[in-house]
């Protein structure tokens, strides 16, 4: 593993009070996407199979082009899938044009029915993908290119004990005119882990919806829901693996579709409970975050539910079979 040496080097000097494992960890795990050259990683690859896996919810103005720039990447990515979670507009139709193998959510595994929200279609995922390794990407990139994926490779081709690499970029924040983006990252996921996880201190970016992981860990975990999930593998990898099974890798700079403040509110409470739910299991909490919908000179309370159930590790459903290449 390359030691990181870029502008986003730590600087030490400014480091003194991080917890002492997520500065080691911060300084062992941390690479760039220039250290994983291409060739590099076909001489790794071996008989590995990689799934690029895009969860899909109404993103038909961006996907087909981020599953054209994946499949630019075979065969050392071996397929391209991505997991429709109920579109009402024609994501599957230009995803399948493009070259994926799509998938709706409601197909697969139909006995176990089939819930809204992104970490359902991330779990769903294991159950059609034939990977060794999953890259999961966002589908809604507004500037993928293939270096996202082989990035995010690198530490997992290179290196057994590694089980899953988080991405980290830059965040231009599009359509709004002040500072960066990653909200709710900034506002809720890194001030609670920071005070729950400290030794997760170093993770850049705990909400990147690009990263990978090995079909042997992801099987064994429970899937938070929603947009919990990816706060959920990565507090569990740490617990079930260790710190140093987790590594990340800066991407330079990424840019994606925007959510209103209200829907990033929803967002940051559904974060807030999954990790409720991992410092306190069982402990009370109220499960629902009213917010307020103003209306010709008054407020109206909306109430949103935003505590669900995990949906359990994949090893234990009934009828799951790791799919056949
Ligand atoms: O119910 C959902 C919500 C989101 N997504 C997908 O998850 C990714 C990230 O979600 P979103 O863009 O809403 O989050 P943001 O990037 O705005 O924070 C995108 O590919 C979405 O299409 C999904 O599959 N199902
Ligand atoms: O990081 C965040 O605060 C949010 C919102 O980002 P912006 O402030 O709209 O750039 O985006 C994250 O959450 C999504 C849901 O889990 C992920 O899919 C994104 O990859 C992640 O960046």
């Amino acid at each position: 593993m390359p030691l990181y040496e870029s502008s986003h080097e730590m600087d030490l000097t400014t480091v003194s009070l991080m917890h002492p494992d997520a500065a080691d960890w911060f300084a062992k795990r941390t690479s760039a996407w220039r250290d994983w050259p291409l060739a590099d990683l076909y001489d790794r690859k071996g008989d590995t199979r990689i799934s690029v896996v895009l969860p899909a919810l109404d993103e038909e103005p961006t996907v087909a082009e981020i599953v054209t720039g994946a499949r630019t990447l075979m065969p050392l990515v071996d397929e391209v899938i991505v997991v429709d979670s109920g579109s009402v507009d024609r994501t599957a139709e230009v995803a399948r044009q493009a070259g994926a193998t799509v998938h709706h959510r409601d197909d697969i595994l139909p006995g176990t029915g089939s819930r809204p929200g992104k970490g359902e279609v991330l779990w769903k995922a294991l159950a059609v993908a034939t990977g060794d390794i999953l890259v999961y990407v966002d589908a809604d990139l507004t500037d993928f290119r293939p270096h996202f994926v082989t990035g995010l490779l690198g530490p997992l081709l290179d290196d057994p004990a590694t089980q899953m690499v988080k991405a980290f970029y830059d965040r231009p924040l599009l359509d709004v005119s002040a500072g960066g983006g990653g909200r709710v990252t900034e506002l809720a996921a890194r001030p609670l882990l920071n005070a729950y996880f400290p030794a997760l201190a170093g993770v850049v970016q705990p909400l990147a919806g690009e990263y990978a992981a090995r079909r042997s860990l992801l099987e064994s975990l429970p899937f938070a829901a929603g947009y919990g999930v990816e706060t959920g593998l990565l507090i569990d990898t740490y617990r079930t693996a260790g710190l140093d099974a987790v590594a990340q890798v800066d991407l330079g700079q990424r840019t994606h579709g925007h959510q209103d403040t209200a829907a990033l509110g929803r967002m940051a409470a559904t974060i807030l409970h999954t990790i409720h739910a991992r410092v306190t299991p069982g402990a009370p909490v109220w499960p629902t975050l009213t917010q307020f919908v103003r209306r010709t000179g008054t407020v109206t309370p909306a109430d949103h539910p935003v505590a669900h159930p995990d949906r359990p590790p994949m090893t234990t459903i009934p009828g799951y079979q790791r799919p056949l290449a």
